[in-house]
């Protein structure tokens, strides 16, 4: 499906990423590397990103994960034109679930654990995250709102050789800031209703495919934005390229199956997946595996 960039792919999505501060070495806020880590930034300098994205899904990016970038605190890391992680030391995490622009508090069930349970380390401190939502206002004038949620119980934990992971549960969205309004979505036509339906209740196994500019991107939107609230974790978003996962707020379909560039033979493959804790839980967790641009995918891999 062929992608427009003026289009905000984040927009229907509910999972961000945000952006914590590291000292400078040099610098005089440094006086304690755990305080300066969670003082709250100048909002300019937000960022945040689809699910699951790494840096390797970005144009002109480094191929490493997102997760690794805090060890690179002392480097420029240009992720795309307009999205830096500068040489300030600012990094870049993911905070899964985060529901933005309503002005309730988020429901029990909204609060999320948001990784992985085995903390090695934990500090308890506050952080405001800032959601910033461009937004096209009738006009076709781009406009930019804000809102804010607050989050106690961050945990920045040592992850072995993937530097640090950041834990979050989030306490209540901020209730002065201005609501966002969900876009006004058309309906989904007949034919994209049967399959919607077929794939969100009837759970059935389905290939969608059509010429340019026939749906196929709103139809898959809707079904991932449905099967995300209904299923949650256990729906893997995939796409077989970075830029195509991009736009779907997923992953590359190797990067999800742990194989990296997937060329080695299925017996490496199975071994490489099962030496990884990781990859294991998430291949044994999915129920639902969402693939774009599917024909990209070699033959080989569909095994
Ligand atoms: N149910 C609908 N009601 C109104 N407009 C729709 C509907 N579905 C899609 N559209 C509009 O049709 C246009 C093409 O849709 P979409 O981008 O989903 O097509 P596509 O099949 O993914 O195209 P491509 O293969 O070129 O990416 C878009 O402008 C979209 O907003």
């Amino acid at each position: 499906m062929a992608r427009k960039s003026q289009k905000t792919p984040y927009k229907d999505n509910l999972e961000y990423f945000f952006a914590i501060s590291y000292p400078k070495e040099n610098s005089n806020e440094n006086k304690s590397a755990t305080r300066s880590f969670f003082s709250k930034p100048s909002s300019d300098i937000w960022h945040y990103f689809l699910p699951g994205q790494t840096v390797a899904d970005l144009p002109s990016a480094r191929s490493k994960p997102l997760e690794h970038v805090i060890e690179e605190k002392q480097k420029d890391i240009i992720l795309s034109n307009n999205t830096v992680i500068s040489n300030n030391g600012w990094v870049l995490k993911r905070v899964t679930n985060v529901h933005l622009g309503t002005s309730t508090p988020p429901p029990e069930s909204r609060k999320r654990r948001l990784s992985d349970p085995d903390t090695l380390e934990e500090s308890q401190k506050k952080i405001i995250l800032k959601h910033q939502q461009k937004k096209e206002t009738s006009k076709g004038v781009m406009a930019t709102q804000e809102t804010s949620i607050e989050t106690e119980k961050i945990s920045v934990v040592p992850s072995g050789s993937k530097g640090f992971r950041v834990e979050a549960d989030i306490l209540e969205e901020d209730s002065t800031a201005p609501e966002i309004k969900a876009d006004k979505k058309p309906p989904l036509t007949k034919e994209q209703n049967q399959i919607y339906q077929l794939v969100v209740y009837g759970q059935q196994n389905l290939f969608f495919t059509g010429s340019a500019g026939t749906g196929k991107s709103v139809l898959l939107r809707e079904i991932i934005s449905t099967m995300t609230q209904l299923y949650g974790d256990s729906i893997a978003v995939t796409a077989s390229t970075g830029i195509a996962a991009f736009h779907i707020g997923g992953t590359t379909l190797h990067s999800f199956a742990g194989v990296g560039l997937g060329q080695k033979s299925v017996g490496e493959h199975v071994a490489q997946i099962l030496n990884s804790q990781t990859t294991c839980e998430r291949w044994r967790t999915t129920k639902t595996l969402i693939i774009d641009e599917s024909k990209k995918i070699y033959e080989f891999y569909m095994v």
